[in-house]
């Protein structure tokens, strides 16, 4: 089978993402399908799969598909690049439109001409805090933040959030001593998270800004990640090591990311997105 694709990435965290108003997956083919684009050996080598769907409860839709074939619900990163793909290739005519996700619909805005987009800004919604609904296990108090998490022999304490997807946000002293490779698959399987999690280690450097480094679940360390991103922010703000309505430039592996998370509740992303790669994969299916 011959699927046109299109390769975009929002600070290094890449997709591959397939136009779904021009053909059609079958759904159990999804899964493997995305493992194999994403392999860079038989593939074409990604963080997963991106698929831009015709919606009836927004302007375009979203799914995400991770590097191991798993869907997750939502994806910073990817939305914003769905974004600009929508408005470049006239998906939808204003620069301010509604992007359906598994997680629910999310409003976006391009910045830029349509041949030149520059940023994209995303309304992320309200983070989710309550345990029950991160998920993870435990007995149910509102939040989980600044919790004793042993892992490993190593003591840490966790700050839980959902951006519509589960994160677990560790904060560390110094960014370039953060147990990426050694605890995130550890922590990223671990029974207290039933769905699993996507693990970030932050480090504060002042009053606007963060490092930040991710073991995502399902893909493993990537450039970026822009739920991530959110999650580090609101979970600096519930540890006062942050204040509310205040713009914070989250530095990534692959760049830099600006969030706010509102008084109103709502957490605001901008950042950019580029394509890199138009081509056509040539599947060969097992079966
Ligand atoms: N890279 C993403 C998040 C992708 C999904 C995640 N790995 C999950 O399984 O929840 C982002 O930019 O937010």
């Amino acid at each position: 089978m011959e699927i046109p694709f299109t390769k975009m990435h929002g600070l290094g965290n890449s997709y591959i993402y397939l136009n779904l108003y021009q053909f059609s997956i079958k759904e159990e083919e999804l899964p493997d399908l995305a493992k194999v684009i994403a392999d860079k050996n038989i593939g074409i080598g990604s963080d997963g799969l991106i698929l831009i769907h015709p919606s009836n409860k927004a302007d375009v839709g979203m799914r995400i598909f991770n590097k191991d074939g798993s869907e997750g619900k939502n994806c910073g990163n990817g939305l914003r690049c769905v974004a600009k793909y929508a408005y470049e290739n006239r998906l939808v005519e204003s620069k301010n439109f509604a992007i359906e996700t598994k997680a629910g619909n999310v409003q976006a805005e391009v910045h830029g001409d349509r041949e030149s987009i520059k940023e994209i800004t995303v309304d992320m919604g309200q983070p989710i805090l309550q345990r029950s609904k991160i998920p993870m296990i435990g007995k149910d108090k509102e939040k989980v933040v600044a919790e004793a998490f042993s892992i490993d022999h190593t003591r840490l304490e966790v700050t839980a959030v959902s951006m519509g997807n589960p994160h677990a946000v560790f904060f560390v002293d110094k960014i370039e001593e953060a147990p990426l490779t050694t605890l995130g698959p550890i922590i990223e399987q671990d029974q207290r998270f039933p769905e699993g999690i996507n693990v970030e280690f932050v480090e504060r450097v002042n009053e606007k800004e963060l490092h930040f480094r991710v073991w995502e679940r399902g893909s493993g360390i990537t450039q970026a990640c822009g739920t991530g991103a959110c999650a580090a922010v609101v979970a600096a703000v519930l540890n006062n090591q942050l204040e509310k309505e205040k713009e914070i430039t989250v530095h990534l592996a692959g760049g830099d990311l600006f969030i706010t998370w509102a008084m109103d509740g709502r957490v605001w992303m901008r950042g950019e997105a580029k394509t890199t790669v138009e081509g056509v994969f040539y599947w060969e299916r097992n079966n």
